[in-house]
């Protein structure tokens, strides 16, 4: 009879597919800002793209010499041709004009309103170039009242709320309060028009969605010429993330982590004399959402055949019907208790390196969970018995591996090493427990309540959550990085089996 099953049952589920993005902004002929730049941000963050246009403008890396807009009724024309047959997911809107197109594209919204509007109000190119007539300024209000976000710079932040271009990240992150609060939208303040070390954003979100009402993020600023289109390029990605299905501050974060290794590698790019294009596609097209449930089972591969050995092991058979010794069963427990301490630390380096906060709030309370469940096995099983608390050779290959994973500093790495614990655990605890009740539960079992502890539903749970969050970092890694991960979670899941063979094969057997 084999326990493993051809797929866990805590798997992820495929998920969404492609979202489907529409831009509506104008046109930068040297394929670093605007449309352009939007459509390589979608189809870069698993995105299908499409393109209304706005204006055609006459652009290169140092400057706008011509802004041309077709006739509205035109755009209205395009408008109409999509929302005929194509559901559209999210929608970005970025340089607009005039008021007259403000009105058609505000019109077209009200009666075809996607799920998720991302505004950026262009106003000006980073050249200095008025991409958005003066007078249509006070026109943007209306759509503003139409969107989801709004992710304004620091001048066009003052021009929208008609104050002084602030001076310092404090004061633009009061006016960003200000704006949310004068238009019931979320806005995403963006620093990067100010000086410092740091590039400062903050979401201040009126969505509910988020811990807290406002949510900075910081990124260190890369010494580089190569900014243009930097806020056309973020706001795509927002829209492609949103319509994808994160929520907001999840988004926002994915976003500019994407955004500044397209910034730190736009050198590799060698286009134009001036403020040159950020690298979109560094590490690729993204693979859909809907591939994530693809990952998660390539690693099930590895980790079934380990479960398998896990099954054969005499510790488990022992355990399992209760006739475990009681000196390997404590050695085990002092093991484990080891074991779990580096653990900790390991998880609390996740927590460090995650890319959102939602995944390091995770971690962190994995962290502390552990050092709980260590201090647990102390008080409950240890105490009052004679047992070695020296790490056994196991022990220490395994939480070897996990701390030179952690020094690596890969967080798509070390989530894929720490994941066989959480899975494997789950998957024995769940088989074994079942197994105790269909037994009758019987009292005389002396392991009771080890085998309760992990077919806990929160154990589950909180599995099902690290699995999808690997399986999530494993849809934005490099082929050498996903190489990478399935090497250390196969050594990780590995590492298990040897761990639950450990007190069999210690020497001198006997006494713990
Ligand atoms: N040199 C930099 N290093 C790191 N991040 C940066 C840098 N410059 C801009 N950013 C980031 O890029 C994003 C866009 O910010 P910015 O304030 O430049 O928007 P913008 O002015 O609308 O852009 P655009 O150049 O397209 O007009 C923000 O997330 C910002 O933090
Ligand atoms: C078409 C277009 N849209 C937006 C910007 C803002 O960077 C630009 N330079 N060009």
């Amino acid at each position: 009879m084999t326990r493993v099953p051809a797929a866990s049952s805590l798997q992820p589920v495929p998920g969404k597919p492609r979202p489907r993005v529409l831009s509506i902004a104008g046109s930068d002929p040297s394929g670093g800002a605007g449309i352009q730049a939007d459509l390589k941000s979608i189809a870069a963050n698993g995105g299908y793209g499409l393109a209304v246009i706005t204006a055609l403008t006459a652009q290169n890396t140092r400057g706008v010499t011509g802004v041309h807009v077709p006739p509205v009724e035109f755009l209205t024309r395009q408008l109409e041709a999509i929302s005929a047959d194509v559901t559209v997911d999210a929608v970005k809107i970025g340089m607009l004009g005039n008021a007259e197109v403000i009105g058609a594209v505000a019109d077209w919204l009200g009666a075809h309103r996607p799920a998720v509007v991302v505004l950026d109000p262009v106003m000006v190119a980073s050249s200095g170039d008025r991409l958005l007539d003066a007078d249509a300024e006070a026109a943007l209000g209306r759509l503003m009242a139409l969107a989801d976000v709004v992710t304004p710079n620091v001048p066009e932040l003052a021009a929208l709320l008609g104050e002084a271009v602030a001076a310092d990240w404090e004061s633009a992150l009061e006016q960003g309060k200000r704006l949310a609060a004068e238009h019931g939208v979320s806005v995403l303040v963006k620093g990067g028009h100010l000086d410092g070390d740091i590039s400062w954003d903050a979401l201040v979100d009126l969505s509910g969605a988020s811990a807290s009402d406002v949510t900075v993020f910081e990124a260190p600023r890369v010494d580089t010429v190569n900014t243009h289109g930097t806020g056309c390029s973020l706001s795509s990605a927002l829209a492609t993330l949103l319509g994808a299905g994160l929520v907001p501050t999840e988004a926002v974060g994915a976003a500019k982590a994407w955004l500044l290794e397209a910034i730190a590698t736009s050198s590799e790019l060698a286009v134009g004399a001036g403020h040159g294009p950020v690298n979109h596609f560094h590490h690729g097209v993204l693979p859909s959402a809907r591939d994530v449930a693809g990952y998660a089972a390539d690693l099930w591969t590895t980790a079934a055949g380990d479960l398998e050995r896990i099954y054969e092991l005499p510790f488990i058979a022992a355990l399992g019907d209760g006739s475990l010794e009681e000196a390997d069963f404590a050695y085990y427990l002092a093991q484990d208790a080891l074991y779990l301490n580096t653990y900790s630390r390991v998880l609390a380096a996740a927590s460090s390196l995650a890319p959102t906060e939602a995944e390091q709030a995770f971690w962190a309370k994995g962290a502390r969970e552990c050092l709980d469940v260590e201090a647990e096995l102390h008080r409950s099983w240890l105490v009052g018995r004679e047992v070695s608390m020296v790490q056994g050779p196991e022990t220490k290959q395994y939480v070897d591996h996990l701390l030179a994973r952690a020094g690596e500093g890969d967080y798509a790495v070390l989530v894929a090493a720490i994941l066989p614990c959480y899975w494997l655990y789950a998957e024995v605890g769940a088989v074994l427990f079942r197994e105790f009740e269909q037994a009758g539960a019987p009292d005389s079992h002396q392991y009771a309540m080890w085998l309760r502890s992990y077919s806990d539903p929160a154990f589950a749970e909180a599995t099902r959550q690290a699995i999808a969050y690997t399986a999530e970092a494993a849809r934005r890694s490099t082929p050498a990085q996903w190489t990478a991960m399935q090497e250390a979670f196969a050594h990780s899941s590995r590492f298990e089996v040897d761990f639950f063979d450990a007190p069999s094969r210690r020497v001198p057997r006997g006494r713990a």
